[in-house]
């Protein structure tokens, strides 16, 4: 399969008024096409600035370098006015908070209307009626009737829903989602797994899904990337990963899930202000040595010196 989005030895550092925030600190990730990446690992762990860099969201307090290579062009590189275009069009972000995101004073069925027309040259019509068949798509009925209403209109998974309807009416390259199931009660979260593999069968997009729920992750992705205190430790294809983890953190997560024993990750995440030197998971890890207090390298799949 062919790369769509290449992330290279890519750092976010936070610069506050007396302490530096690494918050993502040389960074590796690639999404193919028509592939899913679920990016995971805990709470603070720079899954989510990893994705807003990409579509550089992030404020202006930041130092960033590397590179975030996306069909053909470093992201980092595009002025402003690209950028605008590039998530308007080729690359769709669904935050973490849909109800948030979702203007509370215009019309559901316009706000994805309005993609279309700015973006695809559609009519004002044709392109509110796509818009309906997006709501009918993402199951959101009766069609005609819901994109006539406001957001607070809706219940939490049809604004869901809705928001995803915004973030695909112009086909993007690729979708990034952030904890899409955040707040999404056991019940429901099978929706969310079905609209993901609804869009994906549909029109094809890369997805990379940022989400903490592994049970969720497993249902999804084609790869997984993990990441530590800002690094990508371990990147594996999905089915060999959650049956034999190779990093002792990968090792760790998966045995903290409650159908594998529950047993929690000891000792605590470590400052990204101040990193642990040389490996990070180090203080907390069963396996390591004196060789751990150097950077541990990367073999393209693991950051361990377990593996070196
Ligand atoms: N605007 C900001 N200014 C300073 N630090 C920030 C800012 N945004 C995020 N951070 C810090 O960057 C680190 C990574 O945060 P991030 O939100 O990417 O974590 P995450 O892996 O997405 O966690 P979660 O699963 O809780 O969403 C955290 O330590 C966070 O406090
Ligand atoms: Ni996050």
């Amino acid at each position: 399969m062919k790369s769509l989005l290449n992330v290279k030895n890519l750092s976010v550092h936070f610069m506050l008024e007396e302490i530096t925030v690494k918050a993502v600190d040389r960074a590796s990730i690639e999404v193919k096409e028509n592939e899913v990446l679920t990016l995971i690992g805990e709470s603070g762990s720079g899954k989510s600035v990893l994705g807003m860099a990409i579509l550089k969201l992030l404020p202006s307090n930041i130092k960033i370098g590397g590179r975030i290579d996306f069909n053909g062009f470093n992201l980092l590189e595009l002025p402003e006015e690209k950028m605008k275009d590039i998530r308007g069009q080729e690359i769709a972000w669904v935050p973490q908070n849909p109800s948030s995101s979702l203007n509370p004073v215009l019309k559901v069925g316009f706000q994805i209307a309005e993609p279309m027309e700015v973006h695809l040259g559609y009519g004002r019509k044709t392109a509110w009626q796509k818009a309906i068949d997006l709501l009918r798509f993402f199951d959101i009925r009766p069609p005609e009737k819901r994109a006539k209403q406001y957001p607070h209109q809706y219940s939490g998974g049809m604004r869901q829903r809705a928001l995803v309807a915004m973030g695909t009416s112009t086909r993007p390259k690729l979708i990034i989602a952030d904890e899409p199931t955040k707040g999404v009660d056991a019940t429901k979260k099978i929706r969310v797994i079905e609209l993901f593999r609804k869009i994906r069968n549909n029109h094809k997009p890369s997805l990379l899904i940022i989400t903490h729920d592994l049970p969720f992750a497993e249902k999804l992705a084609d790869r997984v990337a993990v990441m530590y205190c800002g690094q990508v430790v371990e990147v594996a294809k999905a089915e060999t990963f959650f049956n034999s983890p190779l990093h002792p953190y990968s090792k760790a997560l998966l045995e903290s899930l409650p159908s594998k024993g529950l047993k929690p990750i000891k000792g605590l995440s470590p400052s990204m202000i101040d990193p642990p030197k040389g490996c990070r998971f180090r203080p907390r890890c069963d396996y390591a040595t004196d060789k751990c207090f150097e950077e541990p390298p990367f073999n393209g799949q693991v950051r361990c010196w377990l593996y070196a």
